[in-house]
Formats: C-alpha cells, structure tokens, sequence
C-alpha cells in the first residue's frame, strides 16, 4: 500500500518509519523539508510540498503539531486542497478540535475527497512500537481503506461516527491525563515536604488502585527533574485549552481541568513547552513544593 506522510515531529517521524518497516510505499512532507533526510534513508520517497504528495498518493495521513498547522497544510498555498480529489483520501491523525476538523472535512468532501479524523492516544514508545489506540470517525470507506495502515500504527482502532467525535474523545481523554499529571506531581511534592521518600511512593502507587503507565513511566525521573521530551508540554497545553473549549460548548464545568491548565501555562511562560508535559512539574515544585521531589 502506498501512502504519503506530512508531518514528521516526534510522532509523525515514529510512525511513518513504523509504516516503511512494514512494507507501505510511503512519501514524505515536512515543513522543515531537511527531517525528510532521516526517513528518506530508510527508504521514504520525499514530497516538495502537500500537494505533490497528495498528487502522488492516494491516501494521505497527517501529523501535525496543532489547529493551525492542520489547517495550513490543507488550505494554504500548495496545500492538500489543490491535489485532492474523487478516489482520494485524507486522514488527520493531529489533535485538534472538532471544528477544525469539521472545517478540513467539509472542504475535502467538496473537492469528492473523503476524509477521516484520527487522532490517537500513546506517545513516542507506543509510536514506535505501533502501540497507539486510534480515535477515528468521518468516512466509513475510507476508514475501511485505512485498515491495514492503522493495524500496524495501532494496538486498537476505534471507529466513533460522525466527524468531530475523534476529535473530542481525544481531548476529554488528554484533559484526564493533564489533570492526572497535576495531581501525581503535587503528591510527590507532599510526599517530599511531609518527610516521606517521593521513590516509596512511586512503590506504593504502582501495587495500588491508581497504578498505571504514565506514573511508571514519568515518575522516576521526575524525581530526577528531567523531561526529555515524548510530548511535548505546548502541545498538553493547547490540548487542555481545547478541552475547556468543548466544556464551555457544553455547559461541562471543569474546575480541576482549569487550574491544571493554568500550570502547564505558568510552565509554558518559563519558557518549558518543548520539554515532556510532566515539566509541569517544575511549577508545581517551585509552588510550595521542595527543589527534591
Ligand atoms: N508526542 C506525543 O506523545 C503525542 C502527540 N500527539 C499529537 O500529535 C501531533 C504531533 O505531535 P508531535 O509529533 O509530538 O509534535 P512535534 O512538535 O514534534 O511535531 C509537530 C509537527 O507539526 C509541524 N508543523 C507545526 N506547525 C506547522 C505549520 N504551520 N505548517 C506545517 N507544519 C507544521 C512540524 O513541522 P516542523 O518540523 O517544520 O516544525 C512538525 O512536523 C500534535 O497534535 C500532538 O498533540 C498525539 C499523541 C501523542
Ligand atoms: O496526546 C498525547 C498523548 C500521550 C499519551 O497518550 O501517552
């Protein structure tokens, strides 16, 4: 099977050469064209613009950092728009919200086009390792069409209907662990300043009810204060952002998910959106808890 593949961050970059290891021709776009070079050596073929690449291929898959860049890649100069077409598809596997989404769907049906949103839970590990569970709704054909490729990017494929409601599993689930992450972070925090070893709570946590990866995972070092990035903390924030977006739409009132996404904003304005989200951290330290935990 042949796809293109625009957008090659941590993500997209994971998962294309997920798909190439796996046999699917794939052709590559990136706005800073060099990130190509890594994927070209592994035997992608790279596109100059969406365009081309939509023009070359007849499924296209997008990973793009947020609303913006998924809109400019479909509706700016040489973008998907221009080359879409009947017998065509567009899959958006970025996280943004349902409006964007509606938006990027309406314009490609109107070019007879089909779309499909995509986003996914699990990060750069589960990428790598086709671990991802994909949130799709839009096109039930085309969604069918991209079975094969969302078998080897994914542990698990949902099909949720309309368009948008990709788009707003994703969030409510990104708001939950957002909101999760504050709370881990301030209990390391009392854990340290309450005289306990933040590393026995870890122990504890993971033989009781609230075990799960993301402590695994993060917690050893956080303690350490160091957050290489697997996602990125701009885009955990813009991901609250847009889930307290939908709560307003829907009268949901989300106090717990407010204050978490004014952490990770305090994060983002000492200059820490490029590191891992659990940097949120830091704040949290840094608001009453000790330089330890
Ligand atoms: N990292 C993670 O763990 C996960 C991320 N996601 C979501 O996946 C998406 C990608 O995340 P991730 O790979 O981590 O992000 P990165 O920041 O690593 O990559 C973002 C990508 O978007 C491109 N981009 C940004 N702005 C524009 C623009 N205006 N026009 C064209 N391209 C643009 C970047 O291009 P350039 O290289 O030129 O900057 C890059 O290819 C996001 O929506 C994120 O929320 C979902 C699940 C997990
Ligand atoms: O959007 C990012 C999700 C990260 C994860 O599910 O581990």
């Amino acid at each position: 099977m042949e796809v293109g593949f625009l957008g090659l961050g941590i993500m997209g970059k994971a998962m294309a050469a997920n798909l190439l290891r796996h046999g699917f021709r794939v052709t590559v776009w990136n706005r800073t064209l060099s990130k190509c070079d890594e994927l070209a050596a592994l035997g992608a073929t790279v596109g100059e613009t969406p365009a081309a690449v939509v023009a070359k291929c007849k499924y296209t898959i997008a990973m793009l950092s947020d609303p913006s860049a998924a809109l400019s890649v479909v509706f700016d100069k040489d973008g998907v728009l221009e080359q879409i077409g009947e017998g065509k598809g567009y899959v958006d596997m970025s996280t943004v919200d349902a409006a964007t989404s509606c938006k990027i769907s309406e314009a490609v049906k109107q070019k007879a086009g089909a779309f499909v949103e995509a986003p996914v839970s699990g990060s750069k590990k589960p990428a790598e390792d086709g671990q991802l569970v994909i949130l799709a709704a839009g096109d039930k054909a085309l969604y069918g069409d991209m079975v094969p490729a969302f078998d080897v990017l994914g542990k698990k494929s949902f099909f949720l209907g309309e368009i948008g409601n990709g788009a707003k599993m994703k969030l409510v689930v990104n708001m939950i662990m957002g909101s999760t992450m504050n709370a881990f972070s301030e209990g390391l925090c009392l854990a340290d300043k309450s005289g306990l070893s933040p590393q026995t709570l870890l122990d504890v946590l993971d033989l009781g009810a609230v075990a799960n990866p993301m402590f695994k995972m993060k917690g050893p070092s956080m303690l350490q204060g160091s957050y290489n990035p697997a996602f990125p903390l701009k885009h955990q924030q813009k991901d609250m952002r847009l889930a307290l977006s939908l709560g307003d739409e829907n009268a949901v009132a989300m106090p717990v998910a407010a204050a978490a996404n004014e952490a990770f904003k305090k994060a983002r304005s000492l200059g820490l959106g490029d590191l891992d989200f659990s940097a949120v951290h830091e704040v949290l330290k840094g608001a009453g808890g000790s330089g330890q935990a």
